[in-house]
């Protein structure tokens, strides 16, 4: 990792920011850091940021959680696929997804048809324990997490696998894992 105020940093960060023609859309699953490393991430590359989920509920003018309970997952999942394609239209730099958008397939087409698709991949303790921090999400409030996130890993991961690039979600500073995205995005374009 280097910082961000360092020479070389500000000249590789230049650097891909000029041959960037495409938003970052970050996929992978609960707790992997989509949301805080993707800010952190803008912040680095100086673009804006748009987490999709946050938009959701901009759009739907409830929590997420409340839209599962009164509306059930399909019609969410239509929304989001919905919003995510406006996203894509409004030149955001970054834009973080929610883990299950990458598994509906008009979504990931989508996605993989304008953007640099990036999964961060990370371990399930690292999940569990991060997800166990907030009640926010309602795919794990019926059962038990560690089960559910373990059975959504081996569902999920052939689409993950589907994205440009695979980055593994570090522990340590949010940071870390951002330049590891940077890492994985210049060796993409090369
Ligand atoms: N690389 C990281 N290092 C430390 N904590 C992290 C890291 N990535 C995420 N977290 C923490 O894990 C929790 C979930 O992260 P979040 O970005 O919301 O994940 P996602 O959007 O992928 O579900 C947050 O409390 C966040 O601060
Ligand atoms: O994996 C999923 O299906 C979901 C992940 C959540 O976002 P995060 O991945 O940001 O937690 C949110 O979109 C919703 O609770 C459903
Ligand atoms: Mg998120």
């Amino acid at each position: 990792m280097e910082p961000v105020s360092s020479l070389a940093a500000k000249s590789r960060v230049a650097a891909l920011t000029a041959r960037l023609d495409r938003p970052i859309v970050l996929v992978g699953l609960m707790g992997a850091g989509k949301s805080t490393v993707g800010r952190r991430l803008a912040t680095i590359l100086k673009c804006s940021f748009i987490d999709a989920d946050d938009a959701i509920e901009e759009a739907a003018r409830l929590p997420i959680a409340e839209i599962f309970s009164e509306f059930g997952e399909a019609y969410f999942r239509d929304g989001e696929r919905r919003v995510i394609a406006r996203l894509m239209e409004e030149n955001h730099g970054i834009i973080a997804t929610g883990g299950g958008a990458f598994i509906n397939a008009e979504t990931r087409a989508l996605i993989l048809e304008g953007a640099i698709a990036v999964w961060i991949d990370c371990d399930l303790a690292t999940l569990v324990e991060r997800t166990g921090r907030r009640d926010n999400r309602p795919l794990l409030r019926d059962g038990d997490p560690e089960a559910i996130l373990s059975r959504l890993m081996k569902e999920r991961a052939p689409y993950y696998a589907q994205a440009h690039i695979r980055v593994e979600g570090q522990r340590g500073p949010h940071t870390r894992t951002a330049w590891a995205i940077i890492e994985g995005i210049e060796q993409w374009l090369t």
